[in-house]
Protein backbone atom coordinates (compact mmCIF):
# COMPACT_ATOMS: atom_id res chain seq x y z
CA UNK A 1 0.00 0.00 0.00
CA UNK A 2 1.22 3.25 -1.63
CA UNK A 3 0.58 5.92 0.92
CA UNK A 4 -0.55 10.19 0.02
CA UNK A 5 1.36 11.88 -2.91
CA UNK A 6 1.98 8.40 -4.27
CA UNK A 7 -1.52 6.71 -4.03
CA UNK A 8 -2.44 7.33 -7.50
CA UNK A 9 0.04 4.58 -8.20
CA UNK A 10 -2.34 2.17 -7.00
CA UNK A 11 -5.49 3.46 -9.18
CA UNK A 12 -6.55 3.45 -12.60
CA UNK A 13 -5.23 5.92 -15.18
CA UNK A 14 -5.63 6.81 -18.18
CA UNK A 15 -3.96 9.39 -21.31
CA UNK A 16 -0.17 8.25 -20.10
CA UNK A 17 2.06 7.92 -23.23
CA UNK A 18 3.35 4.14 -23.70
CA UNK A 19 7.21 4.62 -22.84
CA UNK A 20 9.40 1.79 -24.06
CA UNK A 21 11.77 2.61 -21.50
CA UNK A 22 10.62 2.75 -18.31
CA UNK A 23 14.12 3.33 -16.72
CA UNK A 24 14.41 6.30 -18.56
CA UNK A 25 11.58 7.65 -17.40
CA UNK A 26 12.14 7.03 -13.76
CA UNK A 27 15.95 8.50 -14.36
CA UNK A 28 14.37 11.38 -16.00
CA UNK A 29 11.04 11.94 -13.06
CA UNK A 30 13.82 11.81 -10.49
CA UNK A 31 16.23 14.33 -12.22
CA UNK A 32 13.13 17.05 -12.60
CA UNK A 33 12.63 16.27 -8.99
CA UNK A 34 16.15 18.10 -8.23
CA UNK A 35 15.77 20.76 -10.15
CA UNK A 36 13.84 23.86 -8.63
CA UNK A 37 10.37 24.33 -8.22
CA UNK A 38 8.87 26.81 -11.25
CA UNK A 39 6.85 28.89 -8.75
CA UNK A 40 6.84 29.69 -5.16
CA UNK A 41 4.19 28.17 -3.15
CA UNK A 42 3.62 31.93 -1.50
CA UNK A 43 2.34 32.57 -5.65
CA UNK A 44 -0.16 30.04 -5.36
CA UNK A 45 -1.64 30.95 -2.31
CA UNK A 46 -2.26 34.80 -3.43
CA UNK A 47 -3.99 33.53 -6.69
CA UNK A 48 -6.24 30.96 -4.73
CA UNK A 49 -7.47 34.42 -2.93
CA UNK A 50 -7.49 35.93 -6.53
CA UNK A 51 -9.87 32.72 -7.68
CA UNK A 52 -11.76 33.15 -4.49
CA UNK A 53 -12.96 36.87 -5.26
CA UNK A 54 -14.06 35.74 -8.86
CA UNK A 55 -15.83 32.51 -7.15
CA UNK A 56 -17.87 35.12 -5.42
CA UNK A 57 -18.26 37.70 -7.84
CA UNK A 58 -15.74 40.00 -6.78
CA UNK A 59 -13.38 39.49 -9.80
CA UNK A 60 -13.24 37.75 -13.06
CA UNK A 61 -10.95 35.35 -14.20
CA UNK A 62 -9.31 35.10 -17.85
CA UNK A 63 -7.47 32.17 -18.97
CA UNK A 64 -5.59 31.52 -22.41
CA UNK A 65 -2.99 29.89 -24.62
CA UNK A 66 -2.33 27.09 -26.68
CA UNK A 67 -3.83 23.97 -26.84
CA UNK A 68 -0.25 22.49 -26.77
CA UNK A 69 2.75 24.42 -26.37
CA UNK A 70 5.50 23.56 -28.49
CA UNK A 71 9.13 23.29 -27.40
CA UNK A 72 9.89 25.52 -31.10
CA UNK A 73 6.98 27.73 -30.36
CA UNK A 74 8.72 28.87 -26.99
CA UNK A 75 10.73 31.96 -28.65
CA UNK A 76 10.99 35.41 -27.47
CA UNK A 77 8.33 36.75 -30.23
CA UNK A 78 5.61 34.54 -29.94
CA UNK A 79 5.59 34.44 -26.06
CA UNK A 80 5.51 38.37 -26.16
CA UNK A 81 2.42 37.98 -28.79
CA UNK A 82 0.53 35.91 -26.60
CA UNK A 83 1.18 37.52 -22.96
CA UNK A 84 0.02 40.92 -25.24
CA UNK A 85 -3.11 39.57 -26.69
CA UNK A 86 -3.71 38.21 -23.05
CA UNK A 87 -3.02 41.56 -21.24
CA UNK A 88 -5.20 43.46 -24.54
CA UNK A 89 -8.14 41.03 -23.48
CA UNK A 90 -7.65 41.59 -19.67
CA UNK A 91 -7.60 45.49 -20.22
CA UNK A 92 -11.52 45.48 -22.15
CA UNK A 93 -13.02 42.85 -19.38
CA UNK A 94 -11.79 44.69 -16.72
CA UNK A 95 -13.22 47.93 -18.16
CA UNK A 96 -16.69 45.51 -19.21
CA UNK A 97 -16.55 44.01 -15.52
CA UNK A 98 -15.83 46.64 -13.64
CA UNK A 99 -13.67 44.30 -11.12
CA UNK A 100 -10.12 42.70 -11.53
CA UNK A 101 -9.02 40.32 -14.03
CA UNK A 102 -7.75 37.47 -12.92
CA UNK A 103 -4.76 37.23 -16.18
CA UNK A 104 -3.82 33.32 -16.65
CA UNK A 105 -1.91 31.96 -19.54
CA UNK A 106 -2.72 28.76 -20.17
CA UNK A 107 1.57 28.82 -20.49
CA UNK A 108 4.68 27.24 -19.64
CA UNK A 109 3.82 23.83 -18.97
CA UNK A 110 0.77 22.91 -21.37
CA UNK A 111 2.42 20.81 -23.31
CA UNK A 112 1.04 16.99 -22.46
CA UNK A 113 -1.84 16.20 -24.43
CA UNK A 114 -5.02 13.36 -24.01
CA UNK A 115 -5.98 12.22 -27.45
CA UNK A 116 -9.33 10.86 -28.36
CA UNK A 117 -7.04 7.57 -30.24
CA UNK A 118 -4.26 6.04 -29.28
CA UNK A 119 -2.99 6.19 -32.52
CA UNK A 120 -3.09 7.87 -36.47
CA UNK A 121 -2.97 6.37 -39.12
CA UNK A 122 -2.05 8.34 -42.67
CA UNK A 123 -1.79 6.41 -45.57
CA UNK A 124 -1.83 2.76 -43.95
CA UNK A 125 0.46 3.45 -41.73
CA UNK A 126 -0.29 3.80 -38.26
CA UNK A 127 1.87 5.39 -35.29
CA UNK A 128 1.30 6.07 -31.72
CA UNK A 129 -0.56 9.53 -31.73
CA UNK A 130 0.81 12.67 -30.53
CA UNK A 131 0.78 13.33 -26.98
CA UNK A 132 2.09 16.90 -26.73
CA UNK A 133 6.16 17.97 -26.74
CA UNK A 134 6.87 16.43 -23.29
CA UNK A 135 5.89 13.42 -25.01
CA UNK A 136 6.77 12.56 -28.46
CA UNK A 137 7.15 14.53 -31.15
CA UNK A 138 4.53 15.50 -34.28
CA UNK A 139 6.56 14.24 -37.49
CA UNK A 140 4.90 11.17 -38.92
CA UNK A 141 8.08 8.69 -38.08
CA UNK A 142 8.44 6.57 -35.94
CA UNK A 143 11.10 7.73 -34.28
CA UNK A 144 9.25 10.91 -33.59
CA UNK A 145 6.33 9.23 -32.90
CA UNK A 146 8.11 6.60 -29.83
CA UNK A 147 7.82 8.36 -26.64
CA UNK A 148 10.96 9.85 -25.44
CA UNK A 149 11.79 10.86 -21.89
CA UNK A 150 14.19 12.87 -22.60
CA UNK A 151 11.38 15.55 -23.39
CA UNK A 152 10.63 15.63 -19.99
CA UNK A 153 13.41 17.59 -18.91
CA UNK A 154 13.48 19.71 -21.78
CA UNK A 155 9.57 20.26 -21.23
CA UNK A 156 10.98 21.46 -17.57
CA UNK A 157 13.40 23.57 -19.20
CA UNK A 158 11.16 24.96 -21.71
CA UNK A 159 8.32 25.99 -19.41
CA UNK A 160 11.40 27.40 -16.83
CA UNK A 161 12.71 29.66 -20.04
CA UNK A 162 9.33 30.48 -20.49
CA UNK A 163 8.19 31.48 -17.26
CA UNK A 164 10.74 33.73 -17.35
CA UNK A 165 10.17 35.93 -19.68
CA UNK A 166 6.86 36.32 -19.02
CA UNK A 167 7.61 37.12 -15.85
CA UNK A 168 10.19 39.61 -17.26
CA UNK A 169 6.99 41.13 -19.83
CA UNK A 170 4.38 41.50 -16.81
CA UNK A 171 6.74 42.87 -14.24
CA UNK A 172 9.01 44.89 -16.66
CA UNK A 173 7.11 47.93 -18.29
CA UNK A 174 5.46 45.61 -21.13
CA UNK A 175 2.33 45.72 -19.27
CA UNK A 176 1.57 49.38 -19.12
CA UNK A 177 -1.97 50.08 -19.28
CA UNK A 178 -1.77 53.00 -21.57
CA UNK A 179 0.22 51.42 -23.88
CA UNK A 180 -1.76 48.44 -23.92
CA UNK A 181 -4.38 50.46 -24.42
CA UNK A 182 -2.82 51.87 -27.66
CA UNK A 183 -2.72 48.56 -28.94
CA UNK A 184 -6.67 48.47 -28.63
CA UNK A 185 -7.39 51.52 -30.02
CA UNK A 186 -5.23 50.43 -32.82
CA UNK A 187 -7.55 47.25 -33.46
CA UNK A 188 -10.95 49.17 -32.76
CA UNK A 189 -10.29 51.74 -35.59
CA UNK A 190 -10.17 49.08 -38.16
CA UNK A 191 -13.42 49.34 -39.92
CA UNK A 192 -14.04 45.97 -39.34
CA UNK A 193 -14.12 46.19 -36.13
CA UNK A 194 -16.19 49.30 -36.16
CA UNK A 195 -18.67 47.45 -33.83
CA UNK A 196 -16.73 47.82 -30.92
CA UNK A 197 -15.40 51.80 -31.20
CA UNK A 198 -18.05 52.74 -28.73
CA UNK A 199 -16.72 50.76 -25.84
CA UNK A 200 -13.12 51.58 -27.26
CA UNK A 201 -13.97 54.94 -27.06
CA UNK A 202 -15.58 54.41 -23.36
CA UNK A 203 -12.19 53.03 -22.44
CA UNK A 204 -10.35 56.06 -23.47
CA UNK A 205 -12.58 58.40 -21.75
CA UNK A 206 -11.71 56.23 -18.66
CA UNK A 207 -8.13 56.06 -18.93
CA UNK A 208 -8.19 60.01 -19.67
CA UNK A 209 -10.08 60.79 -16.55
CA UNK A 210 -7.69 58.51 -14.62
CA UNK A 211 -5.04 60.53 -15.95
CA UNK A 212 -6.42 64.01 -14.95
CA UNK A 213 -7.39 62.94 -11.35
CA UNK A 214 -3.59 61.89 -10.45
CA UNK A 215 -3.34 58.22 -11.16
CA UNK A 216 -0.28 56.83 -10.45
CA UNK A 217 0.27 55.21 -14.08
CA UNK A 218 3.81 54.15 -12.77
CA UNK A 219 2.43 51.96 -9.91
CA UNK A 220 0.11 49.96 -13.13
CA UNK A 221 3.16 49.04 -15.15
CA UNK A 222 3.48 45.30 -13.61
CA UNK A 223 0.38 42.76 -13.52
CA UNK A 224 0.04 39.77 -11.66
CA UNK A 225 -0.08 37.43 -13.89
CA UNK A 226 -0.43 33.81 -13.25
CA UNK A 227 0.30 30.25 -15.29
CA UNK A 228 -2.26 27.06 -15.77
CA UNK A 229 -1.96 23.92 -17.47
CA UNK A 230 -3.69 20.26 -17.78
CA UNK A 231 -2.16 18.22 -15.00
CA UNK A 232 -2.00 15.14 -16.89
CA UNK A 233 1.42 13.36 -17.32
CA UNK A 234 1.88 11.85 -13.83
CA UNK A 235 5.93 11.86 -15.05
CA UNK A 236 6.17 15.37 -15.05
CA UNK A 237 3.43 16.55 -12.62
CA UNK A 238 4.49 14.63 -9.55
CA UNK A 239 8.41 15.16 -9.30
CA UNK A 240 7.24 18.84 -9.82
CA UNK A 241 5.44 18.20 -6.68
CA UNK A 242 7.60 19.58 -3.32
CA UNK A 243 6.48 20.07 0.24
CA UNK A 244 6.65 23.60 0.73
CA UNK A 245 8.55 24.08 3.96
CA UNK A 246 6.66 27.16 5.28
CA UNK A 247 3.57 24.80 5.78
CA UNK A 248 4.73 21.50 5.63
CA UNK A 249 1.91 20.72 2.76
CA UNK A 250 2.65 19.83 -1.04
CA UNK A 251 2.30 22.10 -3.86
CA UNK A 252 2.76 20.99 -7.18
CA UNK A 253 5.66 23.63 -8.35
CA UNK A 254 5.07 23.15 -11.99
CA UNK A 255 2.12 26.11 -12.33
CA UNK A 256 0.02 28.12 -9.84
CA UNK A 257 -3.11 26.56 -11.20
CA UNK A 258 -3.75 22.84 -12.75
CA UNK A 259 -6.78 21.59 -13.96
CA UNK A 260 -7.94 18.11 -14.85
CA UNK A 261 -9.17 17.15 -18.54
CA UNK A 262 -13.00 15.80 -19.34
CA UNK A 263 -10.91 12.58 -20.12
CA UNK A 264 -9.14 12.15 -16.91
CA UNK A 265 -11.57 13.13 -13.82
CA UNK A 266 -13.40 10.06 -12.95
CA UNK A 267 -13.47 9.83 -8.94
CA UNK A 268 -11.74 7.03 -8.41
CA UNK A 269 -8.53 7.26 -11.04
CA UNK A 270 -4.87 8.84 -10.68
CA UNK A 271 -5.54 12.04 -11.74
CA UNK A 272 -8.43 13.03 -8.98
CA UNK A 273 -6.50 11.73 -6.20
CA UNK A 274 -3.53 13.24 -6.86
CA UNK A 275 -4.33 16.43 -7.38
CA UNK A 276 -6.70 15.98 -3.94
CA UNK A 277 -3.93 16.23 -2.21
CA UNK A 278 -1.90 19.41 -4.05
CA UNK A 279 -2.61 22.85 -1.96
CA UNK A 280 -3.15 24.39 -5.47
CA UNK A 281 -6.11 25.68 -6.66
CA UNK A 282 -7.61 23.15 -9.04
CA UNK A 283 -9.92 22.84 -11.67
CA UNK A 284 -12.10 20.10 -13.17
CA UNK A 285 -13.18 20.61 -17.25
CA UNK A 286 -16.93 19.61 -16.82
CA UNK A 287 -18.70 18.41 -20.31
CA UNK A 288 -22.10 18.16 -21.44
CA UNK A 289 -22.47 14.39 -19.97
CA UNK A 290 -21.76 15.22 -16.52
CA UNK A 291 -24.07 14.11 -13.61
CA UNK A 292 -25.03 16.40 -10.76
CA UNK A 293 -24.01 13.39 -8.97
CA UNK A 294 -20.19 13.37 -10.68
CA UNK A 295 -19.61 17.08 -10.15
CA UNK A 296 -21.20 16.89 -6.45
CA UNK A 297 -18.49 13.79 -5.67
CA UNK A 298 -15.75 15.66 -7.36
CA UNK A 299 -16.67 18.71 -4.92
CA UNK A 300 -16.17 16.53 -1.30
CA UNK A 301 -12.44 14.54 -2.89
CA UNK A 302 -10.93 18.28 -4.21
CA UNK A 303 -12.55 20.28 -1.53
CA UNK A 304 -13.62 18.67 1.28
CA UNK A 305 -13.04 21.67 3.30
CA UNK A 306 -15.48 24.01 1.05
CA UNK A 307 -12.03 26.46 1.05
CA UNK A 308 -12.69 29.52 -1.29
CA UNK A 309 -10.56 29.74 -4.46
CA UNK A 310 -9.65 25.98 -4.35
CA UNK A 311 -11.91 24.33 -6.55
CA UNK A 312 -12.59 25.60 -10.21
CA UNK A 313 -15.32 24.13 -12.68
CA UNK A 314 -14.43 25.20 -16.48
CA UNK A 315 -17.65 24.06 -18.39
CA UNK A 316 -17.31 23.03 -21.84
CA UNK A 317 -20.81 21.84 -23.33
CA UNK A 318 -20.75 22.81 -26.92
CA UNK A 319 -23.16 26.15 -28.06
CA UNK A 320 -26.04 23.77 -28.48
CA UNK A 321 -26.45 21.80 -25.49
CA UNK A 322 -25.14 24.49 -22.41
CA UNK A 323 -28.23 26.10 -21.89
CA UNK A 324 -29.88 22.51 -21.38
CA UNK A 325 -27.07 20.78 -19.49
CA UNK A 326 -25.37 24.04 -17.09
CA UNK A 327 -28.61 25.00 -15.22
CA UNK A 328 -28.93 21.98 -13.35
CA UNK A 329 -25.21 22.18 -12.39
CA UNK A 330 -25.24 25.09 -11.59
CA UNK A 331 -28.61 24.70 -9.46
CA UNK A 332 -27.08 21.49 -7.30
CA UNK A 333 -24.19 23.64 -6.71
CA UNK A 334 -26.64 26.65 -5.52
CA UNK A 335 -28.55 24.11 -3.11
CA UNK A 336 -25.10 22.67 -1.87
CA UNK A 337 -22.64 24.94 0.53
CA UNK A 338 -19.84 24.58 -2.04
CA UNK A 339 -18.71 27.82 -3.70
CA UNK A 340 -16.64 26.73 -6.94
CA UNK A 341 -15.67 29.59 -9.29
CA UNK A 342 -17.80 28.83 -12.76
CA UNK A 343 -15.38 29.57 -16.02
CA UNK A 344 -16.61 29.03 -19.56
CA UNK A 345 -14.18 26.69 -22.15
CA UNK A 346 -16.27 27.63 -25.45
CA UNK A 347 -13.98 26.07 -27.46
CA UNK A 348 -13.25 22.17 -26.46
CA UNK A 349 -17.70 21.30 -27.26
CA UNK A 350 -17.19 23.25 -30.50
CA UNK A 351 -14.73 21.78 -32.64
CA UNK A 352 -15.43 19.60 -35.69
CA UNK A 353 -13.28 18.77 -38.92
CA UNK A 354 -13.82 20.40 -42.18
CA UNK A 355 -14.22 17.94 -45.51
CA UNK A 356 -10.05 19.16 -46.09
CA UNK A 357 -9.33 17.92 -43.23
CA UNK A 358 -8.94 20.48 -40.69
CA UNK A 359 -10.00 20.51 -37.25
CA UNK A 360 -11.72 23.81 -36.54
CA UNK A 361 -14.41 26.19 -34.79
CA UNK A 362 -17.16 28.52 -35.54
CA UNK A 363 -15.94 31.69 -34.00
CA UNK A 364 -20.16 32.01 -33.52
CA UNK A 365 -20.43 28.98 -31.77
CA UNK A 366 -17.28 30.03 -29.47
CA UNK A 367 -19.58 33.40 -28.86
CA UNK A 368 -23.14 31.39 -28.79
CA UNK A 369 -21.81 29.05 -26.07
CA UNK A 370 -20.61 32.13 -24.25
CA UNK A 371 -23.84 33.93 -24.27
CA UNK A 372 -25.22 30.61 -23.21
CA UNK A 373 -23.16 30.65 -20.41
CA UNK A 374 -24.23 33.80 -19.17
CA UNK A 375 -28.04 33.54 -19.65
CA UNK A 376 -27.55 29.96 -17.51
CA UNK A 377 -25.95 32.31 -14.77
CA UNK A 378 -28.90 34.93 -15.06
CA UNK A 379 -31.30 32.16 -15.06
CA UNK A 380 -29.96 30.15 -11.70
CA UNK A 381 -28.80 33.42 -9.96
CA UNK A 382 -24.98 32.26 -9.49
CA UNK A 383 -21.85 34.53 -11.38
CA UNK A 384 -20.75 33.84 -14.67
CA UNK A 385 -16.95 34.02 -13.04
CA UNK A 386 -14.33 33.90 -16.03
CA UNK A 387 -13.67 32.40 -19.68
CA UNK A 388 -11.04 29.54 -20.76
CA UNK A 389 -9.62 30.27 -24.12
CA UNK A 390 -7.39 28.82 -26.89
CA UNK A 391 -5.99 31.31 -28.55
CA UNK A 392 -2.66 32.82 -29.91
CA UNK A 393 -1.01 36.20 -30.51
CA UNK A 394 -0.40 35.32 -34.45
CA UNK A 395 -2.56 35.63 -36.99
CA UNK A 396 -3.09 32.17 -37.80
CA UNK A 397 -6.23 30.37 -39.62
CA UNK A 398 -7.44 28.04 -37.48
CA UNK A 399 -11.25 29.01 -36.76
CA UNK A 400 -13.37 30.14 -38.68
CA UNK A 401 -15.33 33.36 -39.22
CA UNK A 402 -14.50 36.27 -36.53
CA UNK A 403 -14.64 40.17 -38.52
CA UNK A 404 -12.06 38.90 -41.13
CA UNK A 405 -14.16 36.12 -42.06
CA UNK A 406 -12.01 33.03 -42.29
CA UNK A 407 -13.35 30.46 -44.13
CA UNK A 408 -12.50 26.56 -45.15
CA UNK A 409 -10.24 27.71 -47.50
CA UNK A 410 -9.07 30.11 -45.79
CA UNK A 411 -7.84 27.40 -42.73
CA UNK A 412 -4.75 26.19 -45.03
CA UNK A 413 -2.90 29.66 -45.89
CA UNK A 414 -1.65 29.35 -41.55
CA UNK A 415 -3.13 26.49 -39.57
CA UNK A 416 0.16 26.01 -37.52
CA UNK A 417 -1.57 24.43 -34.16
CA UNK A 418 -0.66 20.68 -33.74
CA UNK A 419 -3.52 19.73 -31.99
CA UNK A 420 -6.84 21.99 -31.03
CA UNK A 421 -7.57 24.94 -33.64
CA UNK A 422 -7.09 28.70 -31.83
CA UNK A 423 -8.77 31.89 -31.67
CA UNK A 424 -5.98 34.07 -33.36
CA UNK A 425 -5.02 37.62 -32.40
CA UNK A 426 -7.67 39.58 -33.69
CA UNK A 427 -10.51 36.77 -33.06
CA UNK A 428 -9.15 36.67 -29.49
CA UNK A 429 -9.56 40.28 -29.16
CA UNK A 430 -12.80 40.14 -30.93
CA UNK A 431 -14.20 38.19 -28.08
CA UNK A 432 -12.74 40.09 -25.63
CA UNK A 433 -15.17 43.02 -26.39
CA UNK A 434 -18.36 40.74 -26.81
CA UNK A 435 -17.64 39.31 -23.34
CA UNK A 436 -17.21 43.18 -21.89
CA UNK A 437 -20.35 43.50 -23.47
CA UNK A 438 -22.06 40.41 -21.85
CA UNK A 439 -20.64 41.83 -18.37
CA UNK A 440 -21.23 45.50 -18.75
CA UNK A 441 -25.25 44.16 -19.36
CA UNK A 442 -25.07 42.02 -16.59
CA UNK A 443 -23.91 45.34 -14.26
CA UNK A 444 -26.07 47.88 -15.98
O1 LIG B 1 -7.08 19.58 -26.41
C1 LIG B 1 -7.91 18.71 -26.24
C2 LIG B 1 -7.70 17.36 -26.70
O2 LIG B 1 -6.36 16.99 -26.56
C3 LIG B 1 -8.06 17.31 -28.12
O3 LIG B 1 -9.30 17.94 -28.30
C4 LIG B 1 -8.11 15.88 -28.52
O4 LIG B 1 -8.14 15.88 -29.86
P1 LIG B 1 -8.29 14.55 -30.72
O5 LIG B 1 -9.74 14.21 -30.70
O6 LIG B 1 -7.77 14.97 -32.06
O7 LIG B 1 -7.43 13.49 -30.07
C1 LIG C 1 -7.91 18.71 -23.46
C2 LIG C 1 -8.49 19.87 -23.24
O1 LIG C 1 -9.75 20.04 -22.88
P1 LIG C 1 -10.87 19.04 -22.40
O2 LIG C 1 -10.29 18.24 -21.26
O3 LIG C 1 -11.96 19.95 -21.96
O4 LIG C 1 -11.26 18.21 -23.58
C3 LIG C 1 -7.78 21.16 -23.39
O5 LIG C 1 -8.10 22.07 -22.64
O6 LIG C 1 -6.93 21.27 -24.28
MN1 LIG D 1 -7.45 21.66 -26.67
Amino acid sequence: MIAGLDYWRELPIKQQPNWPDKDAVARASATISTLPPLVFAGEVDVLRDRLAAAASGHAFLLQGGDCAETFAGATADQIRDRVRTLLQMAVVLTYGASMPVVKMGRMAGQFAKPRSSDDETRDGVTLPAYRGDIVNGYDFTPESRTANPERLVQGYHTAASTLNLVRAFTQGGFADLREVHRWNQGFAANPANARYEKLAKDIDRAIRFMESAGADFDSLRGVEFYTGHEGLLMDYERPMTRIDSRTGTPYNTSSHFIWIGERTREIDGAHVDFLSRVRNPIGVKLGPTTSVDDMLRLVDKLDPNREPGRLTFITRMGAGKIRDALPPLLEAIKASDATPLWVTDPMHGNGFSTPNGYKTRRFDDVVDEVKGFFEAHRQVGTFPGGIHVELTGDDVTECLGGAEHIDEADLATRYESLCDPRLNHKQSLELAFLVAEELAARNA
